[in-house]
Formats: C-alpha cells, structure tokens, sequence
C-alpha cells in the first residue's frame, strides 16, 4: 500500500531522479526524488503540490525549509561519507523568490568546510530553474557511523 499523502508520479520528475525513501516526517510531507551528480554530491528536488502550498497557490516557506534541511544534510553526509545521521545545528534560508503550484523545486548544495564535527553547506534551490530559496546550514558531524543511516543507499 502506498503511503498516504504519496500523489506524485515518476513521469512529472526529471529523468535520473529516483524517489527517496524516509519514514516519519518526511514520508508524510514528500516524497523528494535525488540523483548523486558527476561530483558526487546529491541533487535533490520536488514537485510543488497543493498540499504543499499556501492559500497564494505557492509553496508554504515551511515546505521549502524542509527541503533545504534535507538537501544541506545529505550534501554534508554524502561529503563525509554517507553513514552518519547528521542532525541540524543552524539553519538559514532566505526567500527569494516564489516556488509556484505545479513547479519542479531543486537544489544542489555546496560543502564549505568540514571540520571534524561540524559541516557548513549551502545552496541556491530553484523552482522551474528561477531562484527561490538560498539556503546556509550548520550540520553536526558526529563521531560514530550510525547504524541505519546509509544516505547514498537511498540513491541507488
Ligand atoms: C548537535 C548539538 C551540537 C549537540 O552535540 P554535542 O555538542 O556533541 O553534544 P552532546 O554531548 O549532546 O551530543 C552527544 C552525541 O549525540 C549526538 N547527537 C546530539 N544530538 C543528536 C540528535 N538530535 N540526533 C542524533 N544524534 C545527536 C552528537 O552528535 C554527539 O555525537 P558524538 O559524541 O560527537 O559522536 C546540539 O546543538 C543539539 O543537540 N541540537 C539539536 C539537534 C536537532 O535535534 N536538530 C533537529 C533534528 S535534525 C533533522 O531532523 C534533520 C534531518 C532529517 C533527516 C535526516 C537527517 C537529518
């Protein structure tokens, strides 16, 4: 059975993009669909839906800031080797433009710097490849691999 608010389908996604799978949170508020470009890092993105959206019919700053946690999270743990939970320390977002009902949302992040513990990233994210959202984030790096935390396994 599929999940209950999982409304979007395989042909409305750019081609190389792959559905990933999460529980709790997000498997609610997606699905993100990502791909792990030439580099090696992620790239990420969502189709705007009305679930998504405020009553402008644009989406909600909630949804995208979701999206921005998710997509500085994985650029950092992907960077580091893709087997730690990395929870959120900071994070910023400026919006800079809307991101339309219908709209393709995207992003790529960039590591800034990674020290033994912490992890500075950010992004510009687009919807329909117009600047919507630039992003900043702090994620903590922590010590241990985590069990079940093998990030580049959800792009495969
Ligand atoms: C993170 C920290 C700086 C604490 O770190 P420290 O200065 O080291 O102090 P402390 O001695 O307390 O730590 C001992 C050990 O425990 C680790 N650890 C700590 N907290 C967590 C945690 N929440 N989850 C897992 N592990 C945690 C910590 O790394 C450390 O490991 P280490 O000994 O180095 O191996 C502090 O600001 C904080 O707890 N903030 C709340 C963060 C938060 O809740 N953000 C929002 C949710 S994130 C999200 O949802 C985005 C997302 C979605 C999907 C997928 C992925 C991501």
């Amino acid at each position: 059975m599929s999940a209950p608010h999982k409304t979007e389908t395989a042909a409305s996604v750019p081609a190389g993009m792959k559905e990933l799978t999460f529980m709790g949170y997000m498997e609610v508020n997606g699905p993100l669909w990502g791909r792990i470009d030439d580099d090696g890092l992620p790239v990420m993105g969502f189709r705007v839906e009305a679930r998504h959206c405020n009553p402008m019919q644009t989406c909600h700053g909630g949804m995208l800031m979701t999206f921005a946690d998710m997509l500085l999270g994985f650029t950092v743990s992907v960077a580091v080797g893709g087997k730690k939970f990395l929870p959120t320390v900071s994070l910023s977002g400026d919006y800079v433009g809307p991101a339309p009902l219908g709209s393709w949302v995207e992003g790529k992040g960039r590591l800034i710097r990674a020290t033994r513990s912490l992890g500075f990233a950010e992004a510009l994210i687009t919807a329909d490849g117009a600047a919507a959202v630039r992003t900043s984030g702090i994620m903590k790096i922590p010590s241990q691999e985590t069990r079940d935390s093998d990030v580049l396994r959800l792009f495969r």
